[in-house]
């Protein structure tokens, strides 16, 4: 991380599993925590934030926390609910500094509805992140919003480039982006809970059924994490001809598991696209 980039002032505003991650990738990257403001609503989890060194302000105990946090930041992330983003941005415009750049960690929330709850010209940033960031191997969506600079783009990149890929985007493929890498650790997690369950069905007991599952799908993230990965081609290296894999693979080929986890991301982004509509 550059100097310049590590003496920005950072506020997250609505610290739960989704700025909490991203917060924790950046300190991790080497960002100095005494430039990190982090907000909450109630205080439970406010002493874990407290041993990252950071400054934590709680709502509840003090209605101007997000202004004050805002005031202070060249850079502020929004990690509140998709439904009170809109609320949000109009709790902080009057903190906000003309170069004050705004990045919404929202699903669905577009640059439109945001700026028009900004005041005119604010820099503002969508972007979908997901929680591997925590752990360094995130993946994030940007989209700039008309009055954001070059440079204000590139320092936003490079905070999260510290803890994975960063992808910046057209606004308009933002909901595919978010049905893939936003929600896609679920699927991972998902995979390995099934995988734990068809041990289970085996007789495994519960614990070395979930042990197994979890470490298989860790291991094969981990080489997948190599960005010249093929997960076709590595798929076909464990598959022997007439062996075991192979049979497991024709029957979830039979079964139509490709054509599930398609129509499963189209459902994410159509509910994203849905929700745009009902927030806007
Ligand atoms: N979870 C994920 O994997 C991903 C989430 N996102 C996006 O991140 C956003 C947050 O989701 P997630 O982190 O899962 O949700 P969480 O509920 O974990 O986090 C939201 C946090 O915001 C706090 N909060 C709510 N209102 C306020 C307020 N007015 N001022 C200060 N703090 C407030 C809540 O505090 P309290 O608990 O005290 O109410 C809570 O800590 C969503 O918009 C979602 O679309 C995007 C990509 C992935
Ligand atoms: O489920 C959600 O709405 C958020 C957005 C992507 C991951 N979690």
């Amino acid at each position: 991380m550059s100097e310049a980039t590590n003496h920005l002032k950072l506020a997250f505003l609505g610290t739960g599993s989704m700025n909490g991650a991203i917060l924790r990738g950046i300190l991790g990257a080497g960002h100095d925590p005494k430039n990190i403001t982090a907000t909450l609503r109630s205080d439970n989890r406010a002493a874990q934030l407290r041993e990252l060194g950071i400054n934590v302000l709680i709502g509840n105990e003090d209605p101007e926390a997000n202004k004050k946090a805002t005031a202070a930041a060249d850079i502020v992330f929004l990690g509140v609910k998709p439904v009170g983003i809109t609320a949000l941005c109009d709790e902080i415009s009057s903190a906000l500094n003309e170069s004050t750049v705004v990045v919404s960690v929202a699903a669905a929330i577009t640059l439109r509805t945001m700026q028009e709850h900004l005041p005119a010209g604010q820099p503002v940033v969508r972007s979908m992140p997901n929680t591997p960031l925590m752990v360094g191997a995130g993946v994030v969506g940007l989209s700039a919003g008309e009055a954001v600079s070059d440079q204000q783009i590139e320092r936003v990149a490079e905070l999260f480039s510290g803890s994975g890929d960063v992808h910046v985007i057209d606004e308009s493929q933002q909901n595919a982006l978010s049905a893939i890498s936003g929600s896609g650790p679920a699927y991972g997690f998902y995979l390995a809970e099934a995988m734990a369950n068809a041990g289970i069905a085996m007789g495994l007991d519960e614990k070395l059924a979930t042990d197994l599952a979890r470490a298989t799908v860790a291991g094969a993230g981990k080489m997948l994490a190599d960005p010249e990965a093929k997960p076709a081609q590595m798929r076909r290296a464990v598959t022997s001809p007439k062996g075991t894999t192979e049979q497991a693979i024709l029957t979830f080929d039979e079964q139509g598991i490709p054509a599930i986890i398609e129509a499963g991301a189209k459902a994410a982004a159509a509910r994203a696209a849905a929700l745009s509509d009902e927030l806007s």
